[in-house]
């Protein structure tokens, strides 16, 4: 890769320095990888600086992070849930305290707005908020009414062991808290791997937790970029890992399965999504227009629930696209450190490929291009750039149809009925999130009891929220993640019977 090396200076952007970590999280010690060699983190915006080298972790660095793991657990599950409340409380307050830092460490990686890395920090922070009030509910047992008048049976709460955070890229530093968060206040320790395209904020993340007092073992670090597939095996088939967490592509989620598999590890998975949004003809349009808006290109696109199939009702259809058109030429495209700026770029040169891709092959199987540049643009020397495209006539045939684009493409479909709607948002491999909007509550109410996703918006474009369990059906994966359910996923129950004859 050519690039201008620039992470000297990148420190100096944050109003504390010391939060700019270049080193993998071994217990107490801040480390380079055993096999010495490092990757380069590069600015989306431009497609070129590199703002950090960073360790190219292998399977010995693993070993190390998940002994260290061990070793902490021993005591940490030992902490009481209070004071693991308190501690996540101290993690919040300073997360939040710096937010700032952690914005600009999140635009540099990532690339989206200044605007949207500040949501994202209040976002990841209200994780460890709602956690840390988790922490003692979520710990409580029951008594069960034994059938034997000799017997009295208890359960209790348990943390389930070391946990193996795996985080994407979209949502670097929220997707580490809804999976971290969680973990800690059941008394687990953690190994996390970000993303190698963002390990910047989860590494500050990991400073955090350190001034916050956990002690040391509690979250450790591991990074990698081009040696993922040793990195994660190592992490699935370590038998002292007793449970993975993954946000990432379906593909990855089913490999991390297998390699789990041999141990027979818990898993949660939070995978690629294929949202539909269905306007009926009777929804408000300007709600549906800004709703529509917000799931299609809030982070560019690129979240897991983004809205892929815009399903539009015939009587409303021309007055949407025209409304759509108008709202979305608003979207100024850049920098993410510009205010003005509504969009950032995309992650890799290789996810603006995808969209080209993805638009080619629906305008070569009869799509229209609604909106944006014509013939469909390659991946420039100028930042990782797609703009902001629509395409109509949508049909099954399209591979937009099938698989998540993961970008700011607009793909609209026409419909007659709501049979014919629902049919059509159900054709899929995947179920996460889906979008309705109507303003009959019984069309509301016979639709989303149909959908096969784990999630429905009704009449709004977002979905998510710390305490709304978060998590798809069929190939979207299993498992959910916030909400009261959470923590559950971190830990065990047992079952105590005891003979007081
Ligand atoms: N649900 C979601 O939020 C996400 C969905 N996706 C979907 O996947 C598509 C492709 O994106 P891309 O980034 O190429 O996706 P990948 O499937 O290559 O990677 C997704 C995540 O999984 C990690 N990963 C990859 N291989 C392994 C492995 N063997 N063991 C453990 N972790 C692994 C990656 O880490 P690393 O970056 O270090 O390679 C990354 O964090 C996107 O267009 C989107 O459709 C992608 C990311 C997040
Ligand atoms: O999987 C993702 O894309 C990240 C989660 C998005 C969200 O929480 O809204």
């Amino acid at each position: 890769m050519s690039a201008t090396n620039g992470h000297t200076s990148e420190g100096s952007r944050l109003k504390d320095p010391s939060l700019f970590n270049t080193k993998i999280v071994v217990g107490s010690r801040r480390l380079d990888s055993h096999s010495n060699k490092t990757f380069d983190v590069v600015y989306p915006g431009d497609g070129k600086t590199v703002i950090a080298t960073i360790p190219e972790c292998n399977a010995q660095d693993v070993n190390d992070a998940v002994a260290s793991c061990r070793e902490t657990f021993a005591t940490f599950s030992q902490t009481t849930a209070r004071q693991r409340s308190d501690m996540l409380r101290k993690l919040n307050d300073l997360t939040l305290a710096n937010i700032d830092d952690l914005a600009t460490l999140i635009v540099r990686e990532n690339g989206k707005t200044r605007a949207e890395a500040v949501a994202e920090v209040k976002y990841a922070s209200s994780f460890l908020a709602w956690f840390a009030n988790m922490a003692e509910i979520g710990a409580q047992g029951e008594t069960i009414a034994a059938a034997n008048p000799n017997m009295r049976i208890h359960t209790m709460r348990q943390p389930i062991g070391v946990v193996a955070c795996l985080l994407p890229w979209n949502l670097p530093l929220a997707m580490a808290t809804r999976k971290i968060g969680p973990a800690l206040a059941a008394g687990c320790t953690c190994i996390v791997k970000p993303a190698g395209e963002t390990p910047l904020s989860t590494l500050a993340f990991a400073e955090l937790v350190k001034r916050a007092g956990y002690p040391d073992g509690c979250v450790n670090v591991v990074t990698t970029l081009d040696n993922v597939a040793e990195v994660g095996k190592a992490i699935c088939e370590h038998k002292h890992v007793r449970k993975v967490s993954l946000t990432g592509s379906t593909r990855v989620g089913k490999l991390i399965a297998s390699q789990s598999a041999g141990t027979l590890k818990k898993l949660s998975m939070e995978l690629g999504g294929n949202s539909p949004v269905i306007v009926m003809n009777d929804a408000n349009l300007d709600k549906a227009i800004e709703g529509v808006l917000m799931a299609k290109l809030r982070t560019s696109g690129q979240t897991c629930v983004a809205a892929n199939r815009i399903l539009v009702q015939n009587g409303i259809h021309d007055k949407f696209l025209a409304a759509l058109k108008e709202k979305i030429a608003t979207y100024k495209q850049g920098d993410g450190e510009d205010d003005s700026v509504k969009l950032g770029p995309l992650i890799t040169a290789r996810a603006v490929e995808k969209c080209r891709a993805h638009v080619e092959d629906a305008l070569s199987h009869g799509a229209t291009l609604a909106y944006g540049p014509s013939p469909p643009p390659t991946p420039s020397s100028g930042g990782f750039f797609y703009p902001p495209t629509i395409l109509t006539n949508l049909t099954s045939s399209m591979l937009i149809s099938s698989e998540e684009t993961f970008g700011p493409v607009v793909a609209i479909r026409r419909f007659e009925t709501e049979e014919e709607a629902l049919e059509i948002a159900n054709d899929s491999d995947v179920g996460l999130g889906a979008y309705l909007f109507t303003t009959d509550l019984r069309i509301a109410a016979r639709m989303t009891a149909k959908i096969e996703t784990g999630m429905v918006g009704v009449n709004t474009g977002m979905l998510s929220a710390c305490e709304s369990p978060f998590g798809g059906v069929k190939e979207s994966g299993f498992g959910r993640e916030g909400s009261k359910w959470g923590m559950e996923e971190y830990q065990i129950i047992k079952a105590v019977t005891t003979d007081i004859s």
